[in-house]
């Protein structure tokens, strides 16, 4: 192929411009990038040689070296991996493949600072090479291609790139960068060195760089043509506990998850017994931008007897602690398993549920022991380990544990067991109340008996909370009941004498309750007296076994269809609004305004909002 230019693709000119813009500050990690790029391509190509051994020609000895040339201010990252063809290099070198990039464009926002965050979080791979490089040039070779097969591309980093055919004796690629005049601090063994062993030490490929001499006339180091080892070389989950420094697994962390902050736990084990696995799984301090995303693979990755083979975080972690990021290291799968076979296999399966528990374990011992840590835990990730409770049967009394709430007596932080502890006597039951956002949940009228009796009702609104609810009927044998479910049976709370009252009262106003039943027929499934409420004249409330109006809105807005089941208005009979409808000349108008304010407070919205204005308008100019 003779040189031809090509144009980047448009996202990548996008990340280019905020590599040059936003990551000044943090420049080394270009080489961490890199470095982690050419062990990727050994790790490829040890894949590929399960199948076919000759991808390994005559070097069968997988390494990347880094060197540097002062006079050219160049440095040059090696490896002997699976290499590139001129046709995968204009492919992965000219556009961004990754799902998540769409997103992450969309998340930027013109801060530079947390943009920069941000692109550290995703990763700019390759393209960091352009931070501290005015032109890169990449020769590779594909192994299993002859040696005329190899390619050059080369790039200023703006606009557009160049590729050619070149031939190239051995496999596996060279990344030149060539860097600008500012940025030749790096030329320097001792500053490159010291990079490698702070970012790619765990790197399980020995990282080598040439010997360095004292010379005596030049009165400098230079270099010899003899090359050696600057890195640990061990993959860091393979060593002793006792080995590792706080230090070491948090550069680790940093290193697997692109994350600028330490995790906020971490748990590393040897796992023996029927399946044999080592396990080093971290929990982050700051949800990652696409937490929301549940079909996100990767977070943590699996190793066979510490060859690399996939990222999938479903077949090794549940949905709900996508959030985990880590490495599972098996010394029993075969080491060409499959995606498919990794979904069936049963050693998977007892990994998964041992690295699940060792997860919630960390949870709780935060929980119990810090409990700060925790609640930094429970703001981030909360309402993702509350999917838990409806996807993880056998640890659903675990997760219902490290729940936490709002509620009418903590702006935050109670669990269930802090809940049951405050119980009032004689309280059988655990309310709680569902809506659209806390300050909703708080001021519903729906509390109201509750705060007069000083019953603590828990406040949940997110979206996630009425499908948890739908999985989870009781914890520690009290049940948990929606304040705005059914007729509120208070039990043994309520005294013999208000119950008396409210029969009294309900029968005494039969008559007015039949006229609203008529009046809002096509609104209400029925109309009855309450005690629920003390300030406010009426409120809705769904029949026990009928979908709550909260989750009926959840539904539609998601787009599915809720079944129209009608609420049920209840009025408080002591309220002056309720005492004006008897005998108005206006019933019909105020009963619509009575069932159309009790939707508004609850957070729905009204079919028909110019009928309810023109009623209101009628009353207020009568
Ligand atoms: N040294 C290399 N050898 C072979 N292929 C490479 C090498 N460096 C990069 N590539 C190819 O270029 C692609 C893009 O690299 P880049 O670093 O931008 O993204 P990535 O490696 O896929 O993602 P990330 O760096 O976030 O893990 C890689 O997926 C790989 O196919």
């Amino acid at each position: 192929m003779d040189k031809q230019t090509l144009s980047f693709q448009a996202e990548v000119k996008q990340l280019l411009y905020l590599v040059a813009h936003s990551l000044y500050s943090n420049k080394e990690i270009f080489l961490r990038e890199l470095i982690s790029n050419a062990s990727d391509a050994c790790d490829k190509l040890r894949f590929e040689a399960l199948n076919d051994n000759s991808v390994y020609e005559d070097q069968p000895n997988l390494e990347v070296r880094v060197g540097f040339d002062s006079n050219a201010k160049t440095i040059t990252i090696s490896d002997n991996g699976i290499g590139l063809s001129a046709d995968e290099a204009i492919a992965n070198l000219g556009t961004i493949a990754k799902s998540g990039t769409r997103e992450f464009m969309d998340r930027l926002s013109g801060d530079q600072k947390k943009d920069a965050q941000l692109i550290g979080q995703f990763g700019v791979g390759f393209y960091s090479g352009f931070i501290v490089a005015d032109r890169i040039t990449v020769e590779s070779r594909r192994a299993g291609l002859k040696p005329e097969d190899g390619v050059r591309w080369s790039s200023e980093g703006t606009g557009d790139f160049q590729v050619e055919t070149i031939t190239r004796d051995k496999r596996g690629t060279d990344v030149i960068l060539h860097l600008r005049d500012s940025d030749a601090e790096f030329l320097s063994s001792w500053k490159l060195k010291s990079i490698i062993s702070r970012y790619s030490d765990h790197i399980s490929l020995p990282i080598l760089m040439r010997k360095e001499e004292w010379n005596q006339e030049k009165g400098e180091y230079v270099q010899k043509d003899e090359w050696e080892t600057v890195n640990q070389a061990a993959a860091l989950w393979t060593r002793a506990k006792s080995e590792l420094t706080e230090e070491q697994y948090h550069d680790f962390y940093k290193q697997l998850s692109y994350d600028t902050e330490p995790p906020l736990a971490y748990t590393h084990n040897r796992v023996e017994g029927r399946s044999e696995y080592t396990q080093l799984l971290f929990i982050p301090a700051k949800a990652p931008f696409d937490l929301w995303n549940r079909d996100k693979r990767g977070g943590v990755k699996l190793y066979v007897k510490r060859v690399f083979i996939m990222e999938d975080a479903e077949a090794l972690m549940p949905v709900y602690l996508r959030f985990v990021r880590g490495v599972i290291d098996s010394a029993d799968l075969p080491l060409n398993v499959s995606r498919e076979l990794l979904q069936e296999s049963r050693d998977v399966k007892a990994i998964r549920e041992g690295s699940t528990k060792r997860v919630l374990a960390m949870l709780e011992d935060l929980a119990e022991n810090q409990k700060d840590r925790y609640d930094a835990f429970w703001k981030e990730f909360g309402a993702v380990l509350k999917e838990g409770v409806g996807e993880d049967h056998a640890n659903r009394e675990r997760l219902a544990k490290l729940l936490r709430f709002a509620s009418t007596h903590a702006d935050e932080g109670v669990s269930f067991a802090d809940y049951v502890s405050r119980m009032k006597e004689g309280q059988e039951a655990i309310y709680y109340i569902t809506a659209d956002t806390l300050a909703a949940a708080r001021n519903s009228p729906q509390l109201e008996i509750f705060r007069k009796k000083g019953i603590e009702v828990l406040l949940l609104a997110d979206r996630v909370d009425e499908w948890m609810l739908s999985h989870l009927n009781e914890f520690d044998g009290k049940p948990l009941q929606s304040v705005a479910k059914g007729a509120v049976d208070l039990g043994k709370l309520q005294d013999e004498e208000e119950k008396k009252k409210a029969e009294e009262t309900a029968s005494a106003i039969k008559p007015l309750l039949d006229r609203l039943k008529e009046a809002l027929k096509d609104k209400a499934k029925d109309v009855r007296v309450t005690t629920r409420l003390v300030d406010s004249p009426a409120c809705l409330v769904s029949e026990e076994g009928d979908m709550s109006g909260h989750l009926a809105r959840l539904l539609k807005q998601a787009g599915q269809s809720a079944p129209d089941s009608k609420p049920v208005l209840e009025i408080n009979a002591e309220h002056a609004l309720v005492k004006r409808l008897d005998g108005s000349e206006r019933f019909d108008d105020l009963a619509h305004i009575l069932f159309d304010q009790a939707l508004l407070a609850e957070g729905g919205q009204l079919d028909d909002p110019s009928a309810y204005v023109r009623r209101v308008n009628t009353l207020l100019a009568g």
